[in-house]
């Protein structure tokens, strides 16, 4: 395990929060929470049919130990986690519907953060990142100034650390989503040790294309710059220009990142998944998120194509946020 989850581990140690895993009857989730429970890190709390979560953990050969299991169907502060849905969905939900939608592992497990009963959840090896996201979203919400969430990964080989995003939750950002997203990663980065250098990507750089598209990230870059960010930033830049020395010298000599950017803010959702996903799967390097930025109480997404490995640390970082 790289310096990076080691240093998380030592401290969310300390506080063992309480995190929910509405999927509790995967593979993945089981044998990372058991894990979690086992190095008394955290407190996992799995949701779910809990004879078939049982029945699973015994298949596997994982104990389970003294983790909380609940089933939202006999949940019995069930009635008043209806109450307070109605009332945080002021007028979009009533009771009926509400009863119905907290049967839900995934808004369920939303509510257990939102009324404290819970620190922090991880959902999402088995449901899509819009049914994982919604709840919070709707429930959680994002915290005062940010107007959007973003998903942001922590892309990590040995002690080589990136942030990249929006990777998973804006398909079309606008130009200020493009400059919240940077100001809000560069902060993420920061939270991991990484002292920020931020580039807006594109398919030019500099001008060497001009479109509908290059102009959003010129417009973004513009649009950062009247926050005053305290970090470098630049763009609209290709990757290239931002991450190699040699490139950037040729096609952006006066850019103040000199190719050596550790942030990267996507135009749009389309390359920012594609985008993590070749740096995953063809160069190697770990992708732990989508950590969904800006939002009042930590909730964070996993990929279906997860590993355990994945589960254990984004649970980590999903402490962390909480302590
Ligand atoms: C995130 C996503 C699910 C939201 O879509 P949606 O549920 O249709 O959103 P809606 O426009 O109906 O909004 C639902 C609520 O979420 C809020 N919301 C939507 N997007 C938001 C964002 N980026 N940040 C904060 N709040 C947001 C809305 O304000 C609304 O709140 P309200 O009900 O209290 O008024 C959608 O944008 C999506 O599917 N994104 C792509 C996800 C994906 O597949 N990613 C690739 C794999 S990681
Ligand atoms: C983050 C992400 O791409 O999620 P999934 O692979 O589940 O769509």
């Amino acid at each position: 395990m790289s310096d990076l989850f080691k240093d998380l581990k030592e401290k969310v140690q300390q506080q063992n929060p309480k995190i929910v895993f509405p999927e509790g009857t995967d593979e993945r989730i089981l044998t990372a929470a058991a894990r979690l429970a086992e190095e008394n890190v955290l407190k996992p709390i799995l949701v779910g049919n809990k004879e078939e979560i049982t029945s699973r953990a015994k298949e596997m050969g994982v104990s389970l130990g003294d983790i909380e299991l609940i089933d939202p169907k006999h949940y019995p502060e069930f009635d008043s986690l209806v109450a307070s849905f109605v009332e945080r969905r002021k007028g979009k939900a009533t009771e009926e519907q509400a009863r119905q939608i907290l049967l839900d592992e995934n808004y369920f497990g939303t509510m257990l953060v939102y009324t404290g009963k819970a620190h922090g959840l991880v959902s999402g090896a088995v449901h899509s990142t819009a049914d994982t996201v919604r709840p919070a979203l709707q429930i959680i919400k994002t915290k005062e100034g940010i107007k959007k969430t973003s998903g942001a990964f922590i892309i990590v080989k040995d002690e080589e650390k990136y942030v990249f995003a929006d990777c998973a939750i804006n398909i079309a950002p606008s130009s200020a989503d493009l400059a919240e997203s940077a100001l809000v990663s560069a902060h993420t980065a920061r939270v991991f040790g990484i002292d920020p250098r931020v580039a807006l990507l594109s398919f030019s750089t500099k001008g060497s294309a001009k479109s509908a598209e290059t102009e959003k990230v010129v417009e973004a870059t513009e649009l950062l710059s009247g926050m005053n960010p305290d970090f470098p930033f630049d763009g609209e830049l290709q990757f290239d220009a931002a991450f190699v020395s040699s490139v950037a010298q040729k096609k952006a000599p006066s850019s103040p990142l000199k190719g050596e950017a550790n942030v990267f803010i996507f135009p749009g959702l389309e390359t920012g998944n594609i985008g993590y996903k070749m740096v995953q799967r063809l160069g190697g390097y770990e992708a732990i998120g989508p950590i969904l930025q800006g939002l009042n109480m930590p909730v964070n997404d996993l990929s279906r194509g997860c590993n355990e490995e994945d589960v254990y640390k984004l649970a980590l970082i999903t402490a962390m946020q909480a302590l």
